[in-house]
């Protein structure tokens, strides 16, 4: 199969951009909400230690509210303050059994969690596929997230050639982002693409998590001034960011500040310097103010008047409990009353009963979404092909290898028993085994997924069933039958079609048992160390109880219930009955069936017998 083959996107993302500009439709027009938030009390649990069974609770915002306006509003603060679980609560992102109390309003009523569905959020660190162009990224996500109904394939097309053209990516458009081994796109281009991701829905609410970490000041700059772009044309944009230099400060219209989960100061960001200047911070001339800010919060900074203020109000209990003073100045400052008359007046208008977002769901269907992840999978497995290639190469040098170790069994005693029985095991545990790298499967890309998830791409059962599928066929079904059929006629075994199909049938149930541990594992633990670990504990359980290393009769009974689990016995069982059952084996003096064989091992080679062994593997 060709990689141009693949119906993966409707958007035909080979085709070159238009270069009529006119033609091009508008994006990013759609004017952007108020949001307010109420009260937010989010809080976390932490265990005391590793081991410990206590845990502790931190408040990580504590009783924050404000009014975020259309336009560019950062949330600043130290490391730590809060910014990001800020951000995430407002975007619906952040667990909500953390939200202790308080509500997020979208022009004055209730969001439900699928806010985050319908609005937009860029993460702090690029999330893309490496092996996709940046028109293939932004085509995915058009094909996706614009329902087919309201947009023909030219809609999508132009709304990809609208965003590559609004976010100055045309030079790279057709270049791949780039993976741990593969050069692609420069950071900042990287960061335009998981923008224009974004845009591609032309949102008119946009979260980003720290825009301009980890890239130069000038890709900074162009970055900021992107957003300031897109907000002047009315969107709401809101995101946290660390320590910007003046350039891009002076382009907030609003400032957040925060402080251990507190806010500090909310406002017009150019009159924050007068509101700290008013509390007797003085920020010396040509200081960045986002740095004042921060010398403030940390302390780098004292206030006058708040010196000798503090004596004045050793009286108030808050100001003496609280260890964040600035904060308690805030919430008495008029900047903040104001806020809250404003909140007062939003919550006393509520109607309980409308709620935005309730019938929000996935812009496109169940198998739209399992034809274009898979295409894409399928892709990126074309564009990264050495797992695959390794798998087939593995397959064909162990098939050699068993087939030369055993090369044409003799029917005479004692060697045909012998290696019949040592080949099977051997072939079941090279299947199971050489299955380990399907624990790779949903850790490489478990950051992808959850992104892509959770903005509303495709559904959960999308991703599985599109994995399983595009690693099931080219790694673990084609390369099985390779493995099986060599080493069978090497080896001389039952020269009988039936023999062979059911011994294929049962390498085959062996491989995909094996498999689905695997993506159990992997499905279960976040790190690929973990998941190594993890799965060798099975796999060297399975394979002690399977029936050939040890005599599971002669077992301690405690422990031989343990061989109902392994997938090594069932698959031995399977392939001794397939070969052994109705043969005669002969030796000087005497004569054996393969029957007298398989009732001494216990092995019960009735039609059943065989077949629930395969019931086994399946289940
Ligand atoms: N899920 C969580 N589990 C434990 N602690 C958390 C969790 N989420 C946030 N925190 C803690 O809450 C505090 C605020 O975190 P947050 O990420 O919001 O800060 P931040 O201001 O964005 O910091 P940075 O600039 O370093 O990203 C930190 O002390 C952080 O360790």
């Amino acid at each position: 199969m060709t990689e141009e083959g693949i119906m993966l996107d409707e958007v035909l993302v080979n085709e070159q951009p238009s270069t009529d500009t006119e033609e091009t439709a508008p994006c990013f027009q759609t004017p952007g909400p108020t949001v307010t938030f109420h009260n937010l009390r989010y809080r976390i649990k932490e265990r005391l230690g590793m081991f410990s069974r206590q845990w502790v609770e931190k408040d990580i915002l504590k009783d924050v509210s404000g009014i975020l306006n259309p336009g560019m509003n950062a949330i600043m603060g130290p490391t730590g303050s809060g910014k990001t679980s800020l951000l995430d609560v407002i975007a619906g992102r952040k667990d909500p059994k953390g939200l202790k109390s308080g509500q997020v309003l979208v022009d004055n009523t209730i969001v439900t969690s699928d806010l985050r569905l319908c609005s937009a959020y860029v993460v702090q660190n690029d999330i893309l596929m490496g092996t996709l162009t940046v028109r293939e990224n932004l085509a995915f996500s058009a094909n996706l997230r614009l329902s087919r109904k309201e947009y023909s394939s030219a809609d999508k097309q132009m709304r990809v050639d609208s965003v590559i053209q609004e976010l100055g990516l045309k030079d790279c458009a057709d270049t791949k982002i780039g993976t741990m081994f593969l050069r692609g796109v420069s950071g900042g281009e990287k960061k335009r693409c998981s923008i224009g991701m974004e845009l591609i829905t032309s949102p008119s609410l946009l979260f980003l998590d720290e825009p301009t970490t980890g890239l130069d000041a000038n890709t900074a700059n162009s970055i900021m001034e992107l957003l300031q772009k897109l907000s002047k044309q009315g969107k709401t944009v809101i995101f946290s960011i660390h320590q910007p230099r003046y350039s891009i400060f002076s382009q907030f219209d609003h400032l957040t500040l925060m402080n251990k989960g507190e806010i500090i100061y909310a406002g017009a960001a150019n009159k924050a310097i007068t509101y700290f200047e008013g509390l007797g911070y003085k920020c010396e001339p040509f200081n960045n103010p986002a740095d004042f800010f921060l010398d403030v919060t940390n302390g780098t900074v004292l206030s006058q008047i708040h010196n000798n203020k503090s004596e004045k109000c050793s009286n108030s209990d808050e100001m003496v409990e609280n260890e964040n003073p600035l904060a308690v100045i805030y919430r008495k400052s008029p900047h903040f009353l104001n806020v809250k008359d404003r909140l007062i007046q939003i919550s006393d208008g509520l109607d309980p009963e409308v709620t935005k977002g309730d019938r929000v769901g996935y812009a496109t269907p169940f198998y739209y979404q399992l034809m274009l992840v898979s295409g894409r999978t399928v892709r990126h497995i074309l564009r990264n092909p050495q797992t695959s290639y390794a798998q087939l190469f593995l397959n064909i040098f162990f098939g050699i290898l068993v087939g030369l170790i055993y090369y044409q069994i003799p029917h005479t005693l004692p060697e045909a028993l012998q290696n019949r029985t040592g080949a099977f095991f051997f072939l079941v545990i090279n299947m199971v085994f050489g299955n380990l790298s399907a624990v790779e499967l949903f850790i490489s890309e478990r950051v992808l997924f959850i992104h892509e998830n959770s903005s509303g791409f495709y559904r959960t059962s999308v991703y599985f069933l599109s994995k399983v599928f595009a690693d099931l066929i080219p790694n673990r079904i084609l390369p099985v039958f390779i493995f099986s059929a060599i080493p069978y006629f090497m080896m001389g075994l039952k020269p009988d079609v039936e023999a062979f199909f059911l011994y294929c049938v049962t390498m085959s149930m062996v491989s995909l048992s094996a498999v689905s541990l695997a993506f159990l594992i992997s499905a279960s633990v976040g790190s690929f160390a973990m998941a190594n670990i993890l799965i060798a504990l099975p796999y060297v359980v399975m394979m002690v109880f399977g029936g050939f290393l040890v005599n599971l009769n002669s077992m301690l009974s405690g422990m031989s219930w343990l061989k109902w689990a392994s997938i090594f016995r069932y698959g031995y069982n399977a392939l001794a009955i397939i070969e052994l059952k109705d043969q005669v084996f002969t030796s000087n003096y005497t004569s054996m069936t393969g029957d007298m064989y398989l009732d001494h091992q216990e092995i019960d080679y009735s039609t059943w017998g065989f077949w629930q062994n395969q019931v086994a593997l399946t289940a």
